[in-house]
């Protein structure tokens, strides 16, 4: 199992967002503007839907790439920490870290 994770893919971007690099398609579609980031992240998706709809796995591991790729850049494009998405996600557990811990019978 690969051990990259969406927060090595936030750094990344983030750094090639502010490096000024020419050759960069990260800080290219960024200079765009987050509307131009936000209709390629639509693109992704459709695209990595019509896989799915297919039942092409091949096609959707993919196209999530891409999708995943442009998300994290449409969040760096609107200032959105990942943090700040996870926190979301974990308030609709309705529970927080330390009550899931205590919640797992022992082992
Ligand atoms: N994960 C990705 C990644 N996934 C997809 N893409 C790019 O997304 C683009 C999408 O291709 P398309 O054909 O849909 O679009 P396009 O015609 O090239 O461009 P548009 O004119 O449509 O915007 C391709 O150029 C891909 O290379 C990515 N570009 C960069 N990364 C990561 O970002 C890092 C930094 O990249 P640079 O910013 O290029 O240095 C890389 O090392 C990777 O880790």
């Amino acid at each position: 199992m690969s051990d990259f994770t969406l927060p090595d893919l936030v750094a990344i971007v983030h750094a090639r967002a502010t490096s000024g690099d020419p050759g960069s398609y990260t800080a290219k579609l960024l200079a765009k503007g987050p509307a131009r980031v936000a209709k390629k992240f639509g693109e992704e998706a459709v695209e990595a839907v019509i896989a799915a709809v297919e039942g092409d796995n091949a096609a959707l591991t993919s196209e999530a790439a891409d999708m995943l790729y442009h998300f994290v850049v449409l969040l760096e494009a609107r200032g959105i920490p990942l943090d700040a998405v996870m926190a979301e996600l974990a308030g609709r557990t309705g529970r927080t870290g330390l009550e899931e811990k205590a919640s797992r019978p022992p082992e």
